[in-house]
């Protein structure tokens, strides 16, 4: 069947007014079944179109004719929702607590209404209201943008930041095992991963050890023959995980490349079902156990990813049936809820419609705001740029200073933890969680000696070079020693000369001296 389908209701205008019972139905149906666009006639009037078209809220609703299309994208609602916080921020100069209140709490019920649980909506909330009064503005930026984009990266980090790839076996095949409750297309996922696989250049083989309806497995063997995979299966006598066991068996002497297990669904999730699988994981040893679970079900499918790896431990999820999904509220929970991401989504019933799950495509997806999105990135990067343009002519020009100093670390905090950052740096993850602990501690260390310089000083550190006076006030307004003072001083010249040389080394120039000031402080002090 085609995922786009279209239902013709009639409802006459005034009848439309009376009772809305007519599109409460078809909005039922927009919920249930992969249909997306429904075309209600009878929407003549103003009047009639609002009243038709009240029930599908975030649905994208045209006139045709007579009628008038409603069509459910993906997110359409939660995107809607959005739109209207933007809004509320035209005109404003820069983000405050104060004048974000009000869009925090659209964003807020727009979360709700896509069917986000009420923790994960207040966490994010609270992240997006820091993150957008802590961002400097940004040159040429709209503030309304700028939470656009603030929103935009906590999405991206709500749904698990990454991508999150197949996992394969070191040696020998790798065990896919697909869990989930009836219905929510997992026997289709398992086509669908083996032709996705055999894009990828590897065999596979499915196994079918859904003993409990007949139909499942006649269902697999029909897929397989359509993706051209072969089918292990011992009929519905079997115990699972016998079948796995020895399909396992044949795909390990065949030397197929990845096994995909389709496992039995439930109405529920019972203890059966949880046994039936730990039993099948015992005796495979799967490198991936995915649950698949019902986009449509929004926040219920979160819990259950939640469920399902406390019981039997997962490696992540697939979301299906987003194509008929205009709330989104399972995608957006699942990773933040269960602690496990989600792996792959499915848009539509035929093979081909599997991708991985790309976070940043699906915040893009929802925020429908690809272009302000680049746009400010844009004006991040040049802004970033210019301060260091700006930086590059104070070490040339022997002006770097505390004020710069303090930007320098500050910026490092900004970033994140000093772990984190010099993890990233190559060939820097030898560094022992102490010598971090350590570095954190310095800069904490010289910005409490910074914090009491004067405007001058900070500008101009030679001040405090030449005057062992000032030197010694710093030290007692910070509570240091003057030596701890004079070392800072001295670190600075260091580093600005450090600096100028890296610096002319690249472009060809001769380096001041300046290492005599950081020698004569020395001097003095002895
Ligand atoms: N629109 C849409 N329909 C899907 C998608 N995935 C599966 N379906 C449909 O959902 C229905 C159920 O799919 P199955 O693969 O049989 O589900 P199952 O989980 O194996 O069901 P049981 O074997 O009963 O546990 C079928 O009609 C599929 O075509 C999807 O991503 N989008």
């Amino acid at each position: 069947m085609e995922a786009t389908a279209t239902l013709t209701l009639s409802s006459s205008p005034a009848g439309a007014r009376r009772s809305p019972a007519r599109p409460t139905v078809a909005s039922l149906h927009l919920r249930r079944v992969p249909t997306l666009s429904f075309h209600l006639r009878g929407a003549q009037s103003p009047a009639a179109f609002r009243a038709l078209s009240s029930p599908f809220p975030g649905c994208r609703r045209r006139r045709r004719g007579s009628g008038m299309v409603v069509r459910a994208e993906m997110f359409g609602q939660l995107t809607t929702g959005l739109e209207s916080a933007w809004n509320k921020l035209r005109g404003v100069d820069r983000l405050t607590k104060e004048n974000i209140a009000e869009p925090m709490r659209d964003i807020r019920r727009a979360l709700l209404e896509a069917d986000v649980s009420v923790p994960v909506a207040r966490s994010f909330i609270e992240s997006v209201t820091e993150k957008a009064i802590g961002t400097d503005v940004i040159r040429g930026v709209q503030p309304e943008q700028q939470l656009v984009k603030v929103v935009n990266d906590e999405l991206v980090q709500l749904m698990g930041g990454e991508v999150s790839d197949l996992v394969f076996a070191k040696t020998g095949p790798t065990v896919i095992l697909l869990a989930g409750l009836q219905g929510v297309g997992k026997t289709t996922v398992c086509a669908k991963l083996a032709f996705y696989l055999k894009k990828m250049g590897k065999s596979c083989m499915l196994v079918a050890a859904d003993v409990y309806r007949p139909a499942a497995i006649d269902q697999l063997t029909i897929l397989g023959k359509k993706v051209g995979v072969p089918v292990y299966s011992e009929g519905t006598e079997a115990k699972p995980s016998e079948i796995a066991k020895n399909g396992l068996k044949e795909a390990k002497s065949k030397k197929t490349d990845v096994v995909i297990v389709d496992t039995a669904g439930r109405l529920q999730v019972d203890k059966a079902m949880m046994n039936e699988l730990k039993e099948v994981k015992k005796a495979v040893k799967p490198t991936e156990i995915l649950l698949v679970v019902d986009a449509m079900t929004g926040q219920e499918a979160a819990a259950l990813v939640g469920a399902f790896n406390v019981e039997i431990g997962i490696t992540g999820a697939i979301l299906t049936k987003l194509d008929g999904d205009s709330r989104g509220g399972a995608a957006l929970s699942i990773k933040e809820v269960s602690g496990k991401p989600i792996k792959f989504i499915g848009r539509g019933e035929r093979v081909e419609d599997l991708e991985p799950f790309y976070p940043d495509r699906m915040a893009q997806r929802i925020l429908g705001m690809g272009d302000v999105l680049s746009f400010v990135e844009q004006a991040q990067q040049v802004m970033n740029q210019e301060d260091a343009e700006e930086l590059q002519k104070k070490i040339m020009s022997a002006k770097f200073n505390f004020n710069d100093f303090l930007k320098q670390t500050k910026a490092i905090a900004q970033m994140g933890s000093f772990s984190r950052i010099i993890g990233m740096i190559p060939g820097m993850n030898k560094v022992t969680p102490a010598q971090i602990r350590e570095a954190e501690k310095n800069v904490k260390f010289m910005e409490s000696m910074i914090n009491v310089m004067t405007a001058d000083e900070r500008e101009r550190p030679e001040l405090l070079a030449e005057s062992r006076e000032r030197r010694r006030r710093v030290a007692k307004d910070a509570g240091k020693t003057e030596q701890q003072v004079s070392q800072l001083v001295s670190q600075l010249f260091q580093m600005r000369t450090r600096m100028q040389k890296m610096m002319a080394g690249m472009q060809g120039k001769d380096t001041p001296d300046m290492e005599n000031l950081a020698e004569s402080i020395k001097a003095e002090e002895q």
